[in-house]
Order: structure tokens, then C-alpha cells, then sequence
């Protein structure tokens, strides 16, 4: 395992946590009726460390991979449009491209493991193999890809937070990835994949069912079954490159101080995979949205985590997150921007 990562997270501030509580509770509003927008202000408050949290710079990065298994029939689309979307995020018409540009955020998109043999312009590649192996048969990744799978997360997020960044929002494209994503999740949490394997990209019912067969012969296979395994030895069985590089960055922005917004199922996973290595990342995670994959409120209720939006989205490539970000924005404003009973010579309640 890659030996930094078990380094620890900071802890929020809970100075500022009690400040902006405090300031909640004297803004002209009804105590408490702003919702989940307050706790998100506060939660803001506490990791920046700031009276005045901000969600104006937030970086998105899409990691790529793909995967071996997808030639078992377990996506309704070909590998092929893996890479065929890295030059259509490239060249701005993918749904994040058109959500980054609205929101005026940057977008980094990194091959971490596509099968395109040659860097795509536009974007960074950084990936230790083209493509998974097919977990049906044989382990996905080996050690050492895991580790670099992990790194390369790391390094890309460096290198958006150099450019300064409130928060990072990050998705994924890989067809086949909700496969590996559900594997890996049925391995850290021991549910059977009937519970966690859902439609993806938009699978019939016996296409769901032959996901479900292909996953438990794995998990077999790879003896890793049940609740117990490492994380770094899942990965290696059923892993993906760009999953594995979601958990490096993950852990990486919560060493480093910066919120991620988490996106959907596939997102949801690594982040799971994140906080089992890592337990001290989780309050940095803010979760933007429930999926309509199966499976992802499973993963939200196993990190106790309320989202954002219900809006029925199973798209992936960090679109639930970026749509997240405008609610973020707002419930900053009114925590900065809302006059306070005082200031506004507003009666309180009455006692
Ligand atoms: C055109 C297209 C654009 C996408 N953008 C994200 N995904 C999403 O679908 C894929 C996962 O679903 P599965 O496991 O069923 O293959 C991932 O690439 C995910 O990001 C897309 C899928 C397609 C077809
Ligand atoms: O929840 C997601 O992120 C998701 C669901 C289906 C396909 N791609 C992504």
C-alpha cells in the first residue's frame, strides 16, 4: 500500500463550527429553518477554518479508466466510448463539460488507465497499464498498479489545488466501472451483490442479472467474500485504475485541507475505499447527490451520510456533484450575507 496514505487528516475546526452555529442561530430566520443549508455552511465554516465559508473555487477532476470485465456484457455500451468521451470532454460537449463552463469552474480531466494508446490533447495522462484485466479470470490490477492507480489521484489533485480551490469536486467515466465500483463495494461491506449491483448505464433486467452472476463468481474467485478484506487487496482483484486513483485523491484533498464533493455510486465507492484506508478523511467529504444506481444509497447509509440532491441522475463524470455546487454556493451566501436579529432590529423568539 502506498505508504503515505495513512497519514492523518486534519480536524475541523470546532472553533469555527461553534461560531457558525451561533451565527445560525442569530440570523432572521426562524431557528434552524434554513435546513441542510445551515449544517452545510457550518460544516464549510469548520474545514476551512473561516467566519466566512466559500465554495466559489472548486475544481472538477474526471479520472478515466477502463476495464477489462466490460467484455463480459456487464454495460449497455462499448469500452470504445471510454476514450471516444475523453475527446468529448476535450472538446467541451460532454454534460460536465457544458456544467463546468456554466459554473466557471476548471476542469481536469486524467487518463488514468483508459485503453487509448496514444495521450489524448487536452488531457493529462498519468496511468500505469491500459485498461484492467478482466476480474472474471484473474486479478484486475497487481500491487504495485494500485499503488501507482492511488498516486496518480494524488498528483492531480496537487496540481488543481495549487491553482487554489475551496473545495474539489470529482467524477469518472470508464464503462464497465459500476461493475468493478459494486464489487469492491460488496467486498468492503459483505452485502450481496442482488443489493448493490444496479442498471448503470442502462442495462435490462438480464443484462442486472448477469452482472449479479459475474460479480459473485469473482468475489469467490478472489476469495474475497464477506466483510474482511484490505482494501489494497480488493483493489487489486476487481479494482479499476480510476477508481483507485478517486481514492488517492480523496484522501490526498483531506490531508491537504480541501473538501471534496463526493459525486454518485461510482464516486460513493471510493469514497468508501477512502475512509476504510483512512478513517480521519470523512469529515472532509461532503456528499452532493443520491443516484439512482442500486446500491448508492447502501453506500450513503454505510458513511452516515445525508446528500444534497435527489434528482434521479445515474450519469457519473461528477455531474450530480457539479449540480450540487450552486446549492453550496447559495447556503454560503446566506450564511455570510443574511443580517442577524441585532443588526436588523428583527424580535427573536419569543422566550
Ligand atoms: C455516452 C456515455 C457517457 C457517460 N458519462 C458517464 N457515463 C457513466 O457510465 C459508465 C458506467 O456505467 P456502466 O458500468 O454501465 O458502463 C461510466 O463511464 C460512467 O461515468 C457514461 C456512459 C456513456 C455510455
Ligand atoms: O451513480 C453514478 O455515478 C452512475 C450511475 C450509473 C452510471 N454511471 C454513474
Amino acid at each position: 500500500m502506498a505508504d503515505w496514505i495513512g497519514g492523518n487528516c486534519p480536524v475541523p475546526s470546532e472553533t469555527h463550527a461553534k461560531l457558525a452555529r451561533q451565527r445560525q442561530a442569530n440570523l432572521t430566520k426562524p431557528a434552524g429553518s434554513l435546513g441542510h443549508l445551515e449544517r452545510l455552511a457550518i460544516d464549510l465554516a469548520a474545514l476551512q477554518g473561516t467566519d466566512r465559508p466559500r465554495a466559489l473555487r472548486a475544481p472538477i477532476i474526471i479520472f478515466a479508466g477502463d476495464h477489462g470485465v466490460a467484455a463480459r456484457g456487464v454495460s449497455a455500451y462499448p469500452s470504445d466510448v471510454t476514450v471516444q468521451m475523453l475527446y468529448n470532454f476535450a472538446s467541451g460537449g460532454a454534460a460536465i463539460s457544458v456544467l463546468a463552463r456554466e459554473l466557471g469552474v476548471p476542469l481536469l480531466v486524467v487518463d488514468a488507465g483508459t485503453l487509448s494508446e496514444q495521450p489524448v490533447p487536452g488531457v493529462l495522462t498519468d496511468k500505469p497499464r491500459r485498461g484492467t484485466r478482466d476480474f472474471g479470470e484473474e486479478a484486475a490490477l497487481t500491487p504495485p498498479e494500485v499503488v501507482q492507480a492511488l498516486g496518480c489521484g494524488r498528483r492531480a489533485l496537487r496540481q488543481v489545488i495549487a491553482e487554489g480551490a475551496d473545495l474539489v469536486i470529482l467524477g469518472e467515466m470508464g464503462i464497465g466501472n459500476t461493475t468493478s465500483a459494486a464489487a469492491i463495494a460488496c467486498a468492503l461491506t459483505g452485502r450481496r451483490p442482488e443489493l448493490v449491483v444496479g442498471n448503470g448505464t442502462g442495462l435490462d433486467d438480464a443484462g442486472r442479472e448477469r452482472k449479479v452472476i459475474v460479480i459473485k463468481q469473482a468475489l469467490a474467485f478472489h476469495g474475497i467474500e464477506g466483510s474482511g478484506s484490505k482494501v489494497e487487496d480488493v483493489f487489486s482483484a476487481v479494482g479499476g485504475l480510476e477508481i483507485a486513483a478517486l481514492t488517492g485523491a480523496i484522501v490526498a484533498s483531506a490531508q491537504n485541507r480541501v473538501p471534496v464533493l463526493i459525486d454518485g455510486f461510482i464516486v460513493s465507492v471510493a469514497a468508501l475505499a477512502a475512509v476504510r484506508i483512512n478513517p480521519s478523511c470523512r469529515p472532509w467529504l461532503i456528499f452532493s447527490h443520491r443516484s439512482a444506481e442500486r446500491g448508492h444509497q447502501l453506500m450513503l447509509e454505510e458513511m452516515d451520510a445525508r446528500p444534497i440532491l435527489d434528482l434521479g441522475l445515474r450519469l457519473g463524470e461528477g455531474s450530480g456533484a457539479a449540480l450540487a455546487l450552486p446549492v453550496l454556493r447559495l447556503a454560503c451566501a446566506l450564511h455570510n450575507g443574511m443580517a442577524t436579529f441585532d443588526e436588523a432590529a428583527v424580535s427573536g423568539r419569543i422566550p
